[in-house]
């Protein structure tokens, strides 16, 4: 890989790593076309589009007691990828544990006010599974839920010839309610609308390709949805201590994952910048899925560069916005305290990204393409609404009676003074 000059970079070349769209744009209105099928013809435009995508001949679209069977068969075999997916899973449902929140009560001056929470009744999760099994996203979606309470969670996950019995057994695992074999856009419009088979859900939630990404989008409205969560995307913040090497695992790491992930490190070292893209080239060409990261890496909002000083470093950071931040520093502490926008983030060499991805416990649902700006990744409170409630004594009605009414009079509504006048006739 080049190494550029954050100061010397282009208007355009600022622009495409800050305003990645990962591809989405691109595939809009196909996408637009395949929601709007299956909305209106149901299972028979799922099973079509799952030959023309993904080249299988559906028969059951529901594969609920397939999943029971693939967790039962890997339990009999004594299989240990069983064991590596529980103890993820406890560490995930330890995690979101934590993050319940507590219905509260309290008295301010005589108005008792509270805030209570309650689960969303049915929700779809979406779990990827198209050029890679993803086992690990079925329980970083469903475990959040199940935690809060959900009812009816539904997943789907795009059909195989063969189903992977690892993805099946983690979304049994996880405890999910309902499993279909659907994916990509197909998948998200049969959970937002429903079919014969897939009953429609209230919230949509999950990462995906462009065409997943797309779709929630264009759902969205009709249905709740978590966030966009496209293709993956790393920056390393590194200073003179890194390890090369190390920095250049992360980044080939996450960009295995699709041709449209954007992995970039930036640093003040300009010997770092070298020594890391020249170890990302070496290590891109030992790996399985070499085409692949050599694409993530030749995407224009990937790539290796050199910042003036940290604090230069640092403000790349905020502006890029990244789902994980790895920071890679002798004072990482002082560093986080100056970053708000990540949407995950990595402190010291043995926190890897895949850490997270996997088992640390942290969630990988996570904003992408500068989301992280805005909100934060799938927790317990994606799947929770809440209410608020009130009880107000005589005096403290008393009290506010003529803020009230005035400001009621300021708004020409009288009907709503006179229902607080009423309670001292
Ligand atoms: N942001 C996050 O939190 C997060 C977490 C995990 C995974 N991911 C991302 O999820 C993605 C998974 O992608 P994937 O492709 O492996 O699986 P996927 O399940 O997202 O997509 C597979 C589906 O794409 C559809 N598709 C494929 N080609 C198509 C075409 N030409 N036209 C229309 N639809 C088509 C098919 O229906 C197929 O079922 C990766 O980009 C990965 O980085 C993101
Ligand atoms: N890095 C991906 C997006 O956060 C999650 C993942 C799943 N498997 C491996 N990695
Ligand atoms: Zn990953």
């Amino acid at each position: 890989m080049d190494v550029r000059t954050v100061a010397d970079l282009s208007p355009a070349e600022r622009r495409a790593l800050f305003e990645r769209d990962a591809g989405v744009d691109g595939v809009r209105e196909d996408v637009r076309e395949i929601v709007e099928r299956v909305r209106e013809e149901g299972d028979v435009a799922v099973r079509e589009f799952a030959e023309e995508f993904d080249g299988v001949a559906v028969g059951n679209v529901d594969i609920t007691d397939d999943a029971t069977r693939a967790h039962e068969e890997l339990a009999d075999a004594d299989d240990p990828v069983l064991d590596a997916v529980r103890e993820a899973a406890a560490n995930v449902r330890e995690f979101h544990d934590r993050q319940r929140p507590e219905d509260w009560r309290d008295d301010f001056g005589g108005r008792e006010l509270g805030r209570r929470f309650r689960p969303i009744d049915r929700v779809g999760v979406y779990v990827p599974g198209g050029a890679a099994a993803y086992p690990s996203s079925a329980l970083m979606g469903i475990i959040p839920a199940v935690v809060a309470g959900v009812d009816h969670v539904a997943v789907a996950t795009p059909p195989a010839a063969e189903l992977n019995p690892v993805t099946l057994a983690a979304i049994h695992e996880a405890g999910a309610d309902a499993v279909y074999q659907v994916g990509g856009a197909q998948a998200i419009s049969a959970l937002a609308y429903g079919t014969e088979t897939v009953t429609r859900v209230q919230k949509i939630v999950g990462p995906g390709n462009k065409w997943v990404t797309a779709a929630k989008s264009i759902v969205q409205g009709d249905v709740e949805i978590d966030f966009l969560a496209g293709p993956s995307e790393v920056l390393v913040l590194a200073d003179d201590t890194a390890d090369p090497d190390l920095v250049a695992a992360d980044l080939v790491a996450q960009a295995e994952h699709d041709p449209n992930a954007s992995v970039v490190a930036v640093t003040d070292d300009a010997a770092l910048a070298d020594a890391v893209a020249d170890a990302v080239d070496a290590q891109a060409a030992e790996r399985e899925r070499e085409e692949t990261i050599r694409a993530a890496l030749d995407n224009e909002a990937s790539g290796v560069l050199h910042a003036r000083s940290m604090p230069e470093a640092v403000l790349f950071a905020e502006e890029y916005a990244a789902e994980h931040l790895s920071i890679v520093a002798d004072d990482d502490e002082a560093l986080l305290d100056r970053i708000t926008n990540a949407g995950s983030v990595f402190l010291g060499p043995y926190s890897p990204v895949a850490a997270g991805d996997y088992a640390a416990g942290t969630n990988h649902v996570l904003p992408t393409n500068g989301g992280a700006k805005r909100y934060g990744g799938l927790s317990v409170d994606t799947f929770l609404r809440s209410s608020t409630v009130q009880r107000l004594d005589r005096d403290a009605l008393d009290d506010l009676s003529e803020t009230i009414t005035s400001l009621a009079k300021a708004e020409g509504l009288e009907a709503h003074a006179e229902s607080v006048r009423k309670r001292f006739e």
